[in-house]
């Protein structure tokens, strides 16, 4: 069983996602950490973002793991954690460079695809390009403002700057966005976090929301 969960940045993916995978009692898998690892690994190289070439030469010499837990997932570079250090600025502000590169896009999704199952999947092309065949799809929207108020909670930057960044990764991101045509699309504007958890909850099919491995 796969669920999917794509959005817009900051729009709530992985602490939906991590919600639901606990109710349904497998992991959730963070894709958008894998392309921000390969930027970490990128910046801290001093390669340029756009160098296809040397981004691919340091995820295949770096021991990248994703592991992923329905409580969180956790990024390693063979024995470093890379975790803590994945949501900075400089990462937010990179990553949608390295993550438009096609080698790396298929580096990450060849990754992803040998993951065992079952599990919920989330970022930008999760029930689109890497498993159009998943059980159930879902993608979140909110307003730019009401997400840059959320993320504040989290974030050194004031409301309007957070707000210019995430505009900013989503007009980056563009051509990695779009919602699968037999996704339920979720304005988390108006819901908390459990309300949202519970409206995917609710849509999935009896036999899914049902089970617990
Ligand atoms: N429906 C909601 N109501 C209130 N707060 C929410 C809601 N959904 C998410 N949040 C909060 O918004 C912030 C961003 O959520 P989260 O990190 O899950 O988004 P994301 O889509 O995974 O972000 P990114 O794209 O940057 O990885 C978090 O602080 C989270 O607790
Ligand atoms: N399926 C995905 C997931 C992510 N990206 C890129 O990674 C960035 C960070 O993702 P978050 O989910 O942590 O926001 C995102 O801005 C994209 O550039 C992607 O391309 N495809």
């Amino acid at each position: 069983m796969i669920v999917t969960i794509d959005g817009v940045a900051a729009s709530g993916k992985s602490s939906v996602s991590s919600g639901v995978a606990r109710a349904l009692g497998v992991p959730y898998v963070s894709s958008g950490l894998l392309y921000r690892a390969a930027a970490l690994l990128a910046l801290e190289a001093g390669a340029a973002l756009e160098d296809e070439a040397a981004v691919l030469v340091l995820l295949e010499g770096s021991g990248l793991r994703l592991e992923p837990l329905a409580e969180g997932n956790r990024v390693w570079a063979g024995g470093r954690e890379l975790t803590p250090d994945l949501h900075s600025t400089r990462v937010d502000k990179g990553v949608s460079a390295v993550a438009s590169l096609p080698g790396v896009r298929a580096w990450v999704d060849a990754q992803l695809r040998a993951l065992p199952q079952p599990f919920v999947a989330e970022g930008r092309d999760m029930g689109t390009n890497v498993f159009p065949h998943a059980q159930a799809k879902f993608y979140l929207t909110a307003s730019p403002r009401v997400r840059a108020e959320r993320r504040a909670r989290e974030r050194p930057e004031d409301i309007p700057a957070i707000e210019a960044a995430l505009t900013k990764r989503d007009e980056a991101d563009r051509r990695q966005i779009s919602p699968a045509v037999d996704a339920l699309v979720i304005d988390t504007g108006p819901l908390d976090l459990q309300g949202v958890i519970e409206v995917i909850l609710s849509a999935l099919p009896e036999h899914e929301a049902g089970r617990t491995s």
